[in-house]
């Protein structure tokens, strides 16, 4: 009984990224790092269990994980508490590249947005699956909400070997076990939760990169 219980605590569930989401809003609409960090977490997570031909793009969202997680906890960790406070901050000091790659290749605001770009193909997917039919193939949902995103900003080798690996996905019902949230009805209610938070998020983030002209960062 007692190893169930450890192993349960092991599991991923879909719930982390829920609450994590949930977290990321202040008030007055600014978007805490720690949480914002935290749902990529719970989402590498959740690609780690789906095996080793994921490991190229956990290993890259993983990578922009740790630069932010060392950003918020260095030493001027508290410029770095929300989005908004990090793009003030990064800009007012000259800390990003904008035009070209340059002296500041792994800053915040560069770092995010990649991860930023990525969550609207997240938001896409969750939808679809959210809405999708018993034999919808979670590849070809997968491959959709990625060429309507983020493929535009891969280069044509990375466009492929995402190719690849979506076509390995696991199906529909596989998918949502893992997501270890309970039954077929549960988990779609549950994406029906995640997808306003992870959409808010998403315009939140994009409206100010834009506001500030910075949805282009090399
Ligand atoms: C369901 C599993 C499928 C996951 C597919 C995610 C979209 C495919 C992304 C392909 C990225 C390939 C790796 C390399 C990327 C980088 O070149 C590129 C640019 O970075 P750079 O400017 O520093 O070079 N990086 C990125 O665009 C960031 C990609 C981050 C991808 C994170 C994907 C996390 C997936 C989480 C799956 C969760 C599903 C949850 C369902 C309940």
């Amino acid at each position: 009984m007692a190893d169930s219980v450890t192993s349960d605590d092991q599991k991923f569930c879909f719930k982390e990224v829920l609450d994590a989401f949930r977290l990321c809003l202040s008030e007055n609409k600014e978007v805490y790092m720690e949480h914002y960090v935290a749902g990529w977490r719970g989402l590498v997570k959740f690609l780690n269990t789906l095996g080793s031909v994921f490991g190229f793009i956990s290993k890259d969202a993983v990578g922009k994980v740790q630069i932010l997680v060392s950003l918020l906890k260095g030493e001027d960790g508290s410029h770095y508490s929300t989005i908004q406070s990090m793009v003030k901050y990064e800009l007012e000091n000259q800390l990003v590249d904008l035009t070209k790659a340059g002296a500041h290749p792994t800053s915040g605001c560069r770092t995010l947005l990649r991860l930023h770009r990525a969550l609207r193909w997240l938001e896409l997917f969750l939808d679809s699956l959210r809405t999708c039919s018993e034999d919808s193939k979670t590849s070809v949902l997968c491959a959709d909400a990625y060429n309507k995103s983020l493929s535009k900003f891969h280069p044509w080798v990375v466009r492929k070997a995402a190719g690849m690996a979506f076509c390995l996905l696991p199906g529909r019902q596989a998918f949502f076990d893992v997501m270890n949230v309970g039954t077929t009805e549960q988990v779609v209610a549950m994406l029906g939760e995640a997808i306003p938070l992870i959409s808010e998020v998403y315009q939140i983030t994009e409206d100010l990169y834009a506001q500030h002209n910075i949805l282009d960062i090399p």
